[in-house]
C-alpha cells in the first residue's frame, strides 16, 4: 500500500471459495492504481493487487486448479495518476502492465478522447500482446487512415492445471460517444459475423466472454442466445463491467456473468467447479459431472486484511518483491506529479448521493451555487443572465472534509470538458430545458441519447431512495479491532458494500452495514445575473460541452431550431482548471490552521 494509505478496517469475512477454474477480475479502475487513500477499505494499491495475485497462483498450482486474470477496460480517467501527467497517463501504463492479466478488453473511457485511443493502440495493446481481445472494436491507422481490429477478434488458449479449453471473446457495448479514429461496431452486428459465427461452433471446454458491458444489458443477452443457438450444453463465463456495480448474472444453468464494481474497490472473484476438461469429447459421464457444475462469486473488498485474510498470510510474508516494486513505482509517480499538493481545505463532506440534492452536504448543490455561479463567466458577457447547465455523471466522486489536493481535482472532474453556450436563447425556452432532461422521455429515445448517460454510471441500479443506519460519517471508517470471524457475537460492522445480486445477498467478502443513498437528477443548474425582478427576455445558454447533443434536441422540442453552428466557447480552460481555480481561491486555507 502507498505510506500515506489508511489502515485497513477489520470486518467478519467469507472465505472464497475454490474450483477448477477461478478467476480475478478488475474494471473501472478508472487510475485509482494507488488504492484509496482516504478510504482504509479500499486502500490497498495495484502492487498489492500483484502481490495477492502471485499468492493466489501459487495456491492454485498447489490445489491442481486454475486461475486467471482478467480486465474489462475503463483503466483510465478518474484519477490523479492517469489525468495529472501530460501526455496522460505517463507512468500509469507502465503500472498496470505489471499485472499479469490473462484476457483484458477495452472501456468507453479509453476511446473518448483521440489520443487516449492512439495509447491503446501503441501502449496497451502490445503491453498485453496476445491477451487484449477487441471483437468489436477497430482502429484507424492516422498514417494511412486504414481501418483495422485494434487487436485479435478472439483467443484460444489451454488452462494450464486443468487443461480446460477455453475461448475468449472481449467486447464494448454499443459505445457511439468514441473520437473518430476507433469504430464501434455494435454487437448485434458483430455477432453475425463469419468469424463469430465460427468461434461459437469451436469445440472447447468453456467460453469465456469478458466485455466492458453490463451484465443485465442488451448486449449480453444476444451474445449468450448466439452461443447457446450452437452449443446448448457448453459453460459460459462472462465478466461485465460499465456500470460501476457489483453485480451477478444467471443467464442459465451453465452460464453467469460477474461484474466487480468500480475505482479499486473491488477485486471480483469467481469459481467454477465440474468444467470437462483436458480436451476430452463429451461422454454421458462428462454430460452427468457437468450437469451439475456450480459457480460461485465473490466480491473482495480492496485492501490488506482481506488480503491477507484469503491467503492466510500476514504483513511480513504477504508483500511480494514484484508488488512491493510496483508500490514503489506508484510512489514516485505520485511524487513526480506532485499529486499531494493541497490545492486548499475543504469545510465539509460534499456527497454525491448520500446525502439529498438540493442540500448543504450534496456535492451537486455546492457545484450549483458555489462553482458554477462564479466560474462561468465570460467576461465580456458577464451581467447578461445566464443559465449554467452541467450533467451529474461529470462529477465522479465525493470530496471529503479536509485537504484537497491536486489528485482530489481529478478524482472529483478528471474531464478535459469546456464550457459551452448560445448566446440569446429565449428565457422561456431555455428554462424548459432542464426539466426535459431529468425527465427524460420520448424525446431522448435514440441510442445516441439516452437519458442514463446525464447521470453518474452507479445511478442506473439506484431506483429509489435508501436510507441505511444513521452514524456519523467519518466516525464510520474508524474501527480498532483486529479481523473478526464471521459468527462473532457481535460484530462491529462498518458501512460498505452490501450486495444483492441474482444469487442473493452472500456476495461480498466483507460484511459490512449499508450506505444511504438518494436519487439525484441527470442534470442541475445554475441561474446567473437574472434580474432582481421578472425573467429575462432571451439568456446566454451555458453547458458543459458532453451535454451538448442533449440539449440541442431539448431546444428543438421547445420550438428553438438550434444547430452545432450555434454554439461558440464559452471559457476556453476545462471546467476542471476552473473548478481547481474556485477551490484554491474559496478554500485556501490550511487544514491545520
Ligand atoms: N466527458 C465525459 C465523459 C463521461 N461522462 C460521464 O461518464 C459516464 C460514463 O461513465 P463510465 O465510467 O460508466 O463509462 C457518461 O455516461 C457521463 O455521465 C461525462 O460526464 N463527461
Amino acid at each position: 500500500e502507498q505510506p500515506s494509505a489508511p489502515k485497513p478496517v477489520a470486518a467478519p469475512m467469507r472465505s472464497l471459495p475454490w474450483g477448477q477454474l477461478n478467476f480475478l477480475q478488475t474494471t473501472d479502475t478508472h487510475g485509482w492504481h494507488a488504492g484509496h487513500l482516504q478510504e482504509p477499505q479500499y486502500s490497498a494499491d495495484w502492487g498489492d493487487y500483484i502481490s495477492f495475485a502471485e499468492h493466489m497462483h501459487r495456491k492454485a498450482d498447489e490445489i491442481g486448479a486454475d486461475l486467471l486474470l482478467i480486465d474489462t477496460g475503463d483503466r483510465i480517467e478518474g484519477n490523479g495518476l492517469y489525468d495529472a501527467s501530460s501526455p496522460k497517463g505517463q507512468y500509469d501504463y507502465d503500472i498496470f502492465k505489471e499485472q499479469d492479466i490473462d484476457v483484458i478488453c477495452t472501456g468507453n473511457h479509453e476511446l473518448y478522447q483521440a489520443d487516449a485511443a492512439a495509447r491503446e493502440y501503441t501502449k496497451t495493446v502490445p503491453n498485453f500482446k496476445g491477451k487484449y481481445i477487441a471483437s468489436n472494436l477497430d482502429y484507424i491507422l492516422p498514417e494511412t487512415g486504414e481501418r483495422i481490429p485494434m487487436a485479435q477478434r478472439y483467443r484460444t488458449f489451454t488452462t494450464k492445471n486443468q487443461g480446460i479449453r477455453v475461448l475468449a471473446f472481449g467486447f464494448l457495448f454499443d459505445f457511439t460517444g468514441n473520437a473518430n479514429n476507433t469504430v464501434v461496431q455494435p454487437v448485434e452486428k458483430t455477432i453475425e459475423e463469419k468469424w463469430f459465427q465460427e468461434a461459437i461452433r469451436e469445440d472447447v471446454d468453456l467460453f469465456l466472454v469478458i466485455g466492458h458491458v453490463t451484465l443485465h444489458g442488451p448486449e449480453y443477452k444476444a451474445i449468450f442466445k448466439a452461443i447457446r443457438s450452437q452449443k446448448w450444453d457448453t459453460p459460459i463465463q462472462f465478466f461485465g463491467g460499465h456500470s460501476h456495480i457489483r453485480d451477478f448474472a444467471k443467464y442459465d444453468s451453465k452460464a453467469y456473468g460477474v461484474q466487480a464494481g468500480r475505482y479499486m474497490e473491488t477485486i471480483g472473484w469467481m469459481s467454477i467447479d465440474g468444467i470437462k476438461g483436458k480436451g476430452k469429447k463429451d461422454d454421458p459421464k462428462e454430460i452427468e459431472l457437468r450437469s451439475s457444475m456450480s459457480f460461485q462469486r465473490r466480491y473482495i473488498d480492496n485492501n490488506l486484511f482481506g488480503y491477507r485474510y484469503h491467503t492466510g498470510l500476514n504483513e511480513s510474508t504477504f508483500p511480494t518483491e514484484h508488488g512491493q516494486n510496483v508500490s514503489a513505482a506508484i510512489y514516485k509517480a505520485r511524487k513526480a506529479l506532485k499529486l499531494d499538493n493541497s490545492y486548499g481545505c475543504a469545510p465539509r463532506d460534499l456527497w454525491m448521493s448520500r446525502t439529498p440534492y438540493p442540500g448543504d452536504n450534496s456535492l451537486y448543490t455546492w457545484l450549483e451555487k458555489e462553482v458554477l455561479a462564479n466560474v462561468a463567466i465570460k467576461p465580456e458577457r458577464k451581467d447578461t443572465p445566464r443559465l449554467v447547465i452541467f450533467n451529474t455523471g461529470s462529477m465522479r466522486f465525493d470530496i471529503f472534509k479536509g485537504p484537497f489536493t491536486r489528485d482530489s481535482t481529478y478524482i472529483v472532474s478528471p474531464f478535459v470538458g469546456t464550457l459551452k453556450y448560445i448566446k440569446d436563447v429565449p428565457f422561456k425556452a431555455a428554462s424548459e430545458v432542464l426539466p426535459l432532461l431529468n425527465s427524460g422521455g420520448q424525446i431522448f429515445d435514440s441510442a445516441e441519447l439516452q437519458m442514463w448517460q446525464l447521470a453518474p454510471p452507479e445511478k442506473l441500479s439506484i431506483h429509489s431512495d435508501f436510507i441505511g443506519p444513521q452514524m456519523p460519517l467519518q466516525d464510520s471508517f474508524v474501527s480498532s479491532a483486529g479481523q473478526r470471524p464471521l459468527l462473532s457475537s457481535s460484530p462491529d460492522l462498518v458501512p460498505g458494500y452490501t450486495t444483492k445480486d441474482d444469487a442473493g445477498d452472500d456476495g461480498d467478502d466483507t460484511l459490512h452495514t449499508p450506505i444511504t443513498f438518494y436519487k439525484i437528477p441527470n442534470c442541475i443548474q445554475s441561474s446567473v445575473s437574472m434580474p432582481a425582478n421578472g425573467d429575462p427576455e432571451t439568456v446566454d445558454f451555458v453547458f458543459i460541452d458532453f451535454v451538448q447533443p442533449w440539449i440541442l434536441t431539448a431546444l428543438r422540442f421547445t420550438g428553438q431550431v438550434y444547430n452545432d453552428s450555434s454554439v461558440e466557447e464559452y471559457r476556453p480552460e476545462a471546467f476542471t482548471d476552473l473548478m481547481a481555480g474556485w477551490i484554491k481561491e474559496n478554500w485556501k486555507k490550511n487544514c491545520k490552521n
